[in-house]
C-alpha cells in the first residue's frame, strides 16, 4: 500500500466514434490500414526484455485477402517457453511488491494511450487480423479494451477496500496477494479487448503471466504489446510467446509453479486443459485457479407479442454482426408461427440490401470475412448438409467463395426439427437456423430452449407481455449467463453488463468484473491482537 488511502478516477464506458464519411477518425483509420496493408510487420516473442526472432515463422494475411502478406511472426520452441517462464518468475519479485496505485497508474496509462493515439492502430490491426468492420473494431479494440482497463482498476481498488471487523483489542486485515507463482493466458481469435484483458487482468492484480494470443490474431495482439510497453509494464511481467498450442501448453502446464488459467475459446480445449492440470496437480506448488468463458449456442426466443421488425433487427444484428463470430451470437432461433413469415420476410429483405462480403476497407460492407480456411471449410460443410437434408430448408444465403478472402453469405436455415444438428452444434459463423413453434406451445418452447444445448452462455427474449417476460426469466434462469429482455444477445458492455456463461460454456466469472479479479488473488488475513495476554487462565477459573 502506498502513503495514502488512494481515490483511482471514476471509471466510465469509453464514447463510441461514429466513423461516418468525412470524420477525422474515418480517415485516420483508413490511412492506418492501408499503411499496415503496405507494409510488412514483424512479430518476436516478447520474453523478460528480450524481443526473441526464431526464425520458425508464419505469414499473416487479412482473412478477406489471404493472398496478400501483410508480415509474419515467430514462433517459439520449448526452451522459449521455459524462458518465459523464467523471466516471469524473476520478474514477480518487484512486481508482486509494487504498490497497487503503480500498477493502477500503468493500466489507466494503457486504456488512454487506446482511446488516444493508438485507437485507430488498435482498430486498423483488428480489421486487417479479424476482418472486423470499423464499427466492430471499434466496439471491440477500443472501447472494450478501455473499458476492461478503467474499470478494473476501479473494481481492483474496491476489492482492496473490502476489510474485515475487528472486535475490541484486536485489528483484522486482509491483504490481497498475487497467486503464487504465474498465470496462463490463452486467447482466442475475435475479440481484441479479451486477447488484452486475459493477461492484463491477471497482471493487474499483482501476477506474472505467460501469454498465448491466437495465431489468427497476432497482427492485433503487437498493436496491444506495444500499448504495455508504451504505459510502462515492465519487461517479464507479460511474456508473450506464439507457437504450437499443445507444445506451448504442455511446457506451461508441467511447471510447479503454475498457478492459474485465464483462457478464452472453444469448449473442447477448455476441457483439455482442466483435464491435463488435474493429471499434474501433484506437480503444481498451489492448487490452480482455472478460469474459462468458452462456446455457446445463443438462442433468440420470440413471444407472439413480440414486434416482427424487432425480432427482425435482433436476429440480423445479433446473428450476423462480425460475421457470427461472436461466442454470444444467436444461432438458433424460436418463431411463433402467427409471426414468423412476417419477423422471416422482413430478416430476407436485410439480407437482400446488404453488399456481398468484401473487405472491411470498404466501410459500405457489413459483412467481410471469417476468420480461416478451416472455419470457411467447416461452415460450408454445414451449409452444404442443409441444401441436403429433408429436415432443414436454406432461405436465405447458402453461398460461399473462397478464391479471394474467407466469404460466406449471411445464411438462415428453416427447419422443422428443434433438434437440427445446426440447433445444437456451434457453427461460430453468419448462420442462424430457425424453428417455428405453434403460438399455443409457448410454454413447452421454454423447456425446448432450455433442454437443447449443452451450453448457457446468452439468450434474448422478445416479448410485450410482463406475464409471459416473467415466465421465460424463470423458466430459463439456467440457460444463459447473460438473458436479454427486449435485445439482441450480443453486445454486452464493460461496467453494465458482466459477462459469461455457465453449463459447458465456462466458469462464469464475469470478465470485466470484481469476481473475475478475485480468481487472481490468494487473501491473506492478518489478526494483530493490541494487548497480548499473559495469562492462560479463564476470569471464572479465580
Ligand atoms: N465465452 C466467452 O466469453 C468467449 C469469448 C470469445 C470466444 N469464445 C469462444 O472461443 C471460440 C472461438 O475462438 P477460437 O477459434 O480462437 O478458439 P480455440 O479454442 O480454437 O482457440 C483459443 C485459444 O486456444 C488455443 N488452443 C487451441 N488448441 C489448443 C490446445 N489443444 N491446447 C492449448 N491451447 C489450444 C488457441 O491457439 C487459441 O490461443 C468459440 O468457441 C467461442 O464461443 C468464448
Ligand atoms: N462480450 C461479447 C462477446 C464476446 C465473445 O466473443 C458480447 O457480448 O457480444
Amino acid at each position: 500500500m502506498g502513503k495514502g488511502f488512494f481515490q483511482v478516477p471514476t471509471a466510465y464506458n469509453e464514447p463510441i466514434k461514429s466513423y461516418a464519411p468525412g470524420t477525422p477518425e474515418r480517415e485516420e483509420v483508413l490511412k492506418q490500414y492501408d499503411a499496415y496493408y503496405n507494409g510488412n510487420v514483424e512479430v518476436p516473442l516478447y520474453i523478460g526484455s528480450e524481443e526473441i526472432t526464431t526464425g520458425n515463422t508464419i505469414s499473416m494475411s487479412p482473412p478477406h485477402e489471404h493472398g496478400h502478406i501483410v508480415g509474419k511472426f515467430h514462433l517459439a520452441e520449448k526452451k522459449h517457453v521455459e524462458q518465459a517462464i523464467s523471466n516471469c518468475l524473476e520478474a514477480r519479485k518487484a512486481w508482486a511488491d509494487l504498490t497497487w496505485e503503480q500498477r493502477a497508474a500503468i493500466f489507466l496509462k494503457a486504456a488512454d494511450l487506446i482511446a488516444g493515439p493508438y485507437r485507430a492502430k488498435i482498430n486498423a490491426a483488428t480489421m486487417m487480423a479479424q476482418s472486423k468492420t470499423i464499427h466492430q473494431a471499434e466496439i471491440d479494440a477500443a472501447c472494450e479494451f478501455i473499458d476492461f482497463l478503467r474499470f478494473n482498476v476501479e473494481y481492483m481498488s474496491q476489492i482492496y477496500a473490502e476489510q474485515p471487523e475487528s472486535a475490541d483489542g484486536i485489528w483484522n486485515r486482509v491483504e490481497y496477494r498475487p497467486l503464487e507463482g504465474f498465470v496462463y493466458a490463452i486467447t482466442p481469435f475475435n475479440f481484441t479487448a479479451i486477447a488484452g484483458n486475459l493477461p492484463a487482468s491477471a497482471a493487474m492484480m499483482g501476477n506474472v503471466v505467460v501469454w498465448k494470443p491466437s495465431d489468427s490474431q497476432v497482427f492485433s495482439a503487437k498493436v496491444i504489446i506495444d500499448v504495455f510497453k508504451e504505459a510502462g509494464l515492465p519487461d517479464g511481467v507479460i511474456n508473450v510467446v506464439f507457437g504450437d498450442p499443445v507444445m506451448v501448453t504442455e511446457t506451461v502446464l508441467a511447471h510447479p509453479d503454475f498457478s492459474g488459467l485465464h483462457f478464452t475459446g472453444s469448449t473442447f480445449v477448455f476441457k483439455e486443459l482442466w483435464k491435463q492440470i488435474g493429471n499434474n496437480i501433484h506437480t503444481y506448488k498451489t492448487y490452480p485457479r482455472i478460469v474459462g468463458e468458452t462456446g455457446g449456442k445463443d438462442f433468440i426466443l420470440a413471444h407472439p407479442t413480440a414486434k416482427p421488425a424487432q425480432v427482425a433487427t435482433a436476429i440480423v444484428r445479433g446473428a450476423f454482426e462480425f460475421q457470427g463470430q461472436k461466442c454470444s451470437a444467436a444461432s438458433r432461433v424460436y418463431l411463433p408461427k402467427s409471426t414468423a413469415k412476417e419477423v422471416l420476410d422482413l430478416v430476407k429483405t436485410d439480407i437482400d440490401s446488404m453488399n456481398k462480403p468484401g473487405s472491411p476497407a470498404d466501410m459500405s460492407n457489413f459483412i467481410t470475412a471469417v476468420i480461416h480456411e478451416g472455419s470457411f471449410d467447416k461452415l460450408a460443410k454445414y451449409i452444404d448438409q442443409a441444401k441436403a437434408d429433408d429436415n432443414a430448408e436454406i432461405i436465405a444465403g447458402g453461398g460461399y467463395d473462397k478464391s479471394v478472402g474467407y466469404f460466406v453469405e449471411p445464411t438462415v436455415i428453416l427447419t422443422q426439427d428443434p433438434k437440427y444438428t445446426t440447433m445444437c452444434t456451434e457453427l461460430f459463423g453468419p448462420v442462424v437456423t430457425i424453428y417455428v413453434y405453434d403460438d399455443k406451445d409457448w410454454s413447452k418452447t421454454l423447456e425446448l430452449v432450455d433442454g437443447t444445448s449443452e451450453y448457457a452462455l446468452t439468450g434474448a427474449v422478445l416479448s410485450t407481455d410482463r406475464y409471459a417476460i416473467d415466465e421465460a426469466t424463470k423458466a430459463l434462469q439456467n440457460c444463459a449467463g447473460n438473458f436479454y429482455i427486449n435485445d439482441k444477445p450480443t453486445g454486452a458492455v464493460v461496467g453494465q453488463q458482466p459477462f459469461g456463461g455457465a453449463r459447458a460454456s465456462g466458469t462464469n466469472d464475469k470478465a470485466g468484473s470484481a469476481q473475475n479479479l478475485l480468481r487472481w488473488v490468494s487473501p491473506r488475513l492478518i489478526k494483530e491482537t493490541l494487548v497480548t495476554p499473559e495469562d492462560y487462565r479463564y476470569p471464572f477459573l479465580g
